[in-house]
């Protein structure tokens, strides 16, 4: 079994357990009443290069990262930073984030959020809703063309949007088949673990125009940007290198800085 699989099967098992003790309907009208959705395609799609920085405790390459006591603070920070949007891991077992995370740092910031999990069921899209996300992440190694097609359906349906996450062309592929606005390019690849910062550049030139594209994973600083910039990025996805540095605010802000260069404008639009 893949990594990818192994953390699949956790998060069906999760799952499970929150259907039971929260059905549906409950959600749904939970999500009723959640504050309306902040509109990520303007977030995202400006003419700079928009940073979404993440809360991430653990990984599976790396196991524990940070322990990040109050993950609604290291939010703030980030959105004082100048952060465009926020990431927040919900994975339990191997990325140590919860939906109370979610919670928490809605309730401190007024910048969009994705909710970063393994979704494989519209029930977790409502959770996202419920919780206080603006983007789900879909990745297209984790689900069959059918559940894919529906679930960015189903997002788009309850206000979400959708982060389609891809990893090689062929995913590229399902992924445009499959309507995505956004796409995410992870240069980690989920079943390997590796980083690999070219893959963005490969992928980035055969996603359309007006497709907002991501560069996700292994951005250590500005110049990490800038390249990614220059393959064309729309936005990058950073988390190891703001939890483990010792001041995210100015980190951020750094990278922030960066993707409002002109320079790196001009290198993206020739
Ligand atoms: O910590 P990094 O290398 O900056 O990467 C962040 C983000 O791209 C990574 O957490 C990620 C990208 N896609 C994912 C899918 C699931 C879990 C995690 C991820």
């Amino acid at each position: 079994m893949s990594v990818l699989d192994e953390i699949i099967v956790g998060v069906r098992e999760d799952l499970e357990a929150r259907q039971k003790a929260v059905p549906i309907d409950l959600l749904k009208d939970r999500a009723g009443r959640a504050p309306a959705v902040k509109d990520a395609y303007a977030a995202l799609g400006g003419d700079k290069v928009s940073v979404i920085a993440e809360v991430k405790r653990s990984s599976p390459s790396k196991g524990a990262l940070a322990a990040i006591a109050d993950p609604a603070a290291l939010a703030a920070d980030y959105e004082a930073g100048g952060a465009h949007v926020i990431s927040v891991l919900t994975e339990r077992r191997r990325f140590g984030g919860t939906l109370e995370d979610l919670a928490s740092v809605r309730s401190a910031v007024d910048i969009p959020i994705l909710r970063k999990d393994f979704i494989v069921t519209s029930y977790q899209l409502w959770e996202a809703r419920a919780y206080g996300a603006d983007l789900a992440l879909l990745i297209v190694a984790a689900l069959d063309q059918n559940a894919l097609v529906s679930l960015i359906e189903r997002a788009e349906s309850i206000g979400l949007a959708a982060l389609v996450e891809v990893h090689t062309e062929e995913e590229l592929d399902r992924a445009l088949a499959a309507g995505a606005r956004i796409i995410g390019v992870n240069a980690r690849n989920l079943k390997t673990l590796e980083v690999d910062r070219d893959v963005f550049a490969k992928i980035a030139p055969k996603i359309p125009d007006g497709v907002i594209k991501i560069a996700e994973s292994g951005v250590r600083g500005p110049h990490d940007l800038l390249a990614y910039a220059r393959a064309g990025a729309d936005a990058v996805l950073v988390g190891e290198s703001l939890v483990t540095g010792k001041d995210p605010r100015a980190a951020v802000n750094d990278l922030v800085t960066a993707g409002a260069h002109p320079s790196s404008r001009q290198e993206r639009q020739s």
